[in-house]
């Protein structure tokens, strides 16, 4: 099943940037698609397009079906920025149950389900901990433990792990590809300007070209889940970085 169709989505600016041009894209429920490409070449935008954050200046966009203000009103889409933004003054629990706060879901069931998704990410322990008292890494799983706790169909993800060290956003690689493993037939779409990162995770790899954006080509990483220390050391790895590597300095 098809859950985003872009067909020819344009995106100019009130300033007149434009910024994604003519961006086509099909994407399968269950896929796992990463978007690469130079800084400013609209991968922001077209994640805000299609969460429905902004909208196209032409062209046709339709996910799950339906407009992306239709999708997010039902909570069938969730994003995940660099920045975990959270409340400050708030329990971890309570972060995490806010979404369904905002929904006005009864207390006894945003306890359960905030539940469900700290075990996920593995913070059980620091449901009563305030932000302030987690690390960066931490503070991570509680933003996608929020972004989780709905229940969405499409994941999206801006560079998430971009302001981590490089260990902390290894396990947390591992970490995400182990709750897509769970979370049954969850499509994520995630923004990394990391080849690395895109390869480990995705099934599929959007090469995108300097603004304004458009999709040069699509990699398709061809290995399957689960996939963990065995695929990063293995020489397929480090072929297909090179390859995702290649075609972004075309
Ligand atoms: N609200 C806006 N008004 C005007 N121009 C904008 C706006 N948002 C983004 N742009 C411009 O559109 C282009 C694409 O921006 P976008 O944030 O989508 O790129 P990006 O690929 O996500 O960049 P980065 O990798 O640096 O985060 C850039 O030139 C940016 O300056």
């Amino acid at each position: 099943m098809q859950v985003l169709d872009l067909k020819n989505v344009s995106k100019t600016y009130r300033n007149g940037t434009i910024a994604v041009q003519d961006a086509n894209l099909s994407i399968r429920e269950g896929d796992f698609v990463s978007f690469v490409g130079p800084s400013g070449c609209g991968k922001s935008t077209i994640f805000r397009m299609a969460s429905g954050l902004s909208a196209p200046s032409a062209g046709q966009l339709e996910i799950l079906g339906g407009t992306p203000e239709q999708a997010r009103k039902s909570n069938e889409i969730a994003c995940v920025f660099q920045e975990a933004t959270l409340l400050p003054w708030v329990s971890v629990r309570d972060n995490i149950a806010l979404p369904l706060q905002l929904r006005k879901e009864s207390r006894k069931r945003q306890l359960e389900e905030a539940e469900r998704v700290l075990r996920l990410v593995g913070l059980l322990d620091y449901a009563k901990a305030l932000p302030r008292e987690l690390s960066g890494g931490m503070k991570m799983r509680v933003s996608i433990a929020r972004a989780l706790v709905a229940k969405p169909r499409i994941l999206f993800m801006d560079e998430p792990f971009g302001a981590l060290d490089e260990i902390t956003r290894q396990s947390l690689q591992d970490e995400l590809l182990a709750i897509r493993q769970k979370t049954e037939r969850m499509t994520i779409l995630f923004v990394t300007h990391n080849a690395f990162e895109a390869v480990y995770l995705s099934n599929r790899v959007m090469v995108m070209t300097p603004r304004p954006g458009k999709i040069a080509g699509e990699i398709g990483i061809d290995v399957p889940y689960p996939r963990g220390e065995r695929f990063r050391s293995h020489p397929d790895f480090g072929r297909y970085v090179s390859q995702v590597s290649e075609s972004l300095r075309h």
